[in-house]
């Protein structure tokens, strides 16, 4: 489903929603992101995920005003971000790690960012305390981990109050309590009717973060849904070694279930598990030497989607088993677009 920009969502409606139509950025002969279209509503966490060069960054500087777009628009409350009229209120971005004077306090970094925002110097106080950073508020930034400036920087882009947050992998060099932490703030955040969006080459780091994923892979969508939608796709089925395969094919058509060949001879049956391959075969006096159960997960639902190979198994390695190995998996959904789930199942 695409979502192109239209005038009517030009149209300044203060909502805090995020709308991507088109968008495209060439360097040179480098086409970084082509034809992106989709929306981030408020409300909720939306993940922007694909593997490290797929266009994430670029994406969000042209959503931030930093890049002009090659075509198409990206617009905040329906207006490209320059014609935003109070951005800070409106938007606060974490883009990749900031510097930070290293001789300054927490405090004073913040206090003299407000300052260019006209914010009250209490804020800087407001904000240290959101991010838990209360304690280190007279410490000199120099001397923060990587954890502690990446909360620094989410309290700068908190100065504003903004309705909507924008991240670009923050999760780098937080601890796991650092990224339950976020995790925790991001939901909250986003209860209260505000928009996230997040990016991250990690679906695994951002699934209990999340509730919709944008998925893109060189440059293109391959995905945009809810993530309980995509974890619905996620597949089981059994690999059989059987004495008569062509007649164990033929048993679980009658029981209405599909089966195809490998090319070693095995049979691979979706959607199912070995206790009812193995009792199907008993009735129909089949022997077996063999069976495992196997289960694509989500991580390597994302891998394939980003035109990864399935590496879950032996059989899918070489290619054997093309409805799962399904190396194109992602470039063919690339070829149609924005099409929500189109795996190589
Ligand atoms: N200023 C630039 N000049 C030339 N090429 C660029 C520039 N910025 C990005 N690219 C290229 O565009 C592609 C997308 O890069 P981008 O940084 O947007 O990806 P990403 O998904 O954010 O990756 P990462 O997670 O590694 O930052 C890459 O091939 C990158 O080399």
């Amino acid at each position: 489903m695409r979502h192109p920009v239209s005038l009517e969502e030009r149209v300044h409606d203060g909502s805090g929603r995020i709308a991507v139509g088109g968008l495209s950025k060439s360097f040179g002969p480098i086409n970084a992101v082509t034809d992106l279209s989709f929306t981030v509503e408020p409300g909720s966490v939306t993940g922007f995920l694909g593997p490290n060069g797929s266009g994430k960054t670029t994406t969000l500087r042209m959503l931030l005003g930093l890049i002009t777009p090659s075509s198409g628009a990206a617009v905040i409350n329906g207006v490209p971000f320059a014609q935003l009229s109070n951005p800070a209120t409106v938007v606060g971005a974490v883009l990749e790690s900031q510097g930070f004077h290293p001789g300054r306090t927490a405090r004073n970094h913040l206090r003299s960012y407000g300052a260019a925002m006209n914010v009250p110097d209490e804020r800087a106080d407001q904000v240290l305390e959101l991010v838990g950073l209360s304690g280190a508020a007279t410490r000199r930034t120099g001397g923060f981990s990587l954890g502690m400036h990446q909360r620094l920087a989410l309290a700068t882009a908190l100065l504003g109050d903004p309705q909507v947050l924008i991240l670009d992998e923050p999760s780098n060099g937080l601890d796991p309590e650092g990224i339950a932490w976020l995790r925790g703030f991001l939901r909250s955040f986003a209860a209260t009717g505000r928009t996230v969006l997040i990016s991250s080459h990690l679906l695994r780091e951002m699934e209990h973060t999340v509730d919709r994923v944008v998925i893109i892979s060189r440059g293109r969508c391959v995905y945009d849904g809810d993530l309980e939608q995509l974890r619905s796709a996620q597949r089981s089925r059994v690999l059989v070694e059987a004495s008569d395969p062509g007649k164990l094919v033929e048993s679980l058509r009658q029981a209405g279930m599909d089966a195809h060949y490998l090319q070693d001879g095995r049979l691979a049956v979706p959607d199912t598990d070995s206790r009812t391959v193995a009792d199907l075969a008993l009735q129909a006096g089949i022997a077996l030497y063999g069976m495992q159960d196997e289960r694509i997960d989500l991580e390597q639902l994302f891998f394939q989607l980003t035109s990864g190979q399935y590496t879950g198994g032996q059989y899918a390695q070489g290619g054997a088993d093309p409805r799962w190995a399904a190396p194109g998996a992602g470039r063919q959904d690339q070829q149609g677009g924005n099409s929500g789930f189109g795996g190589g199942f």
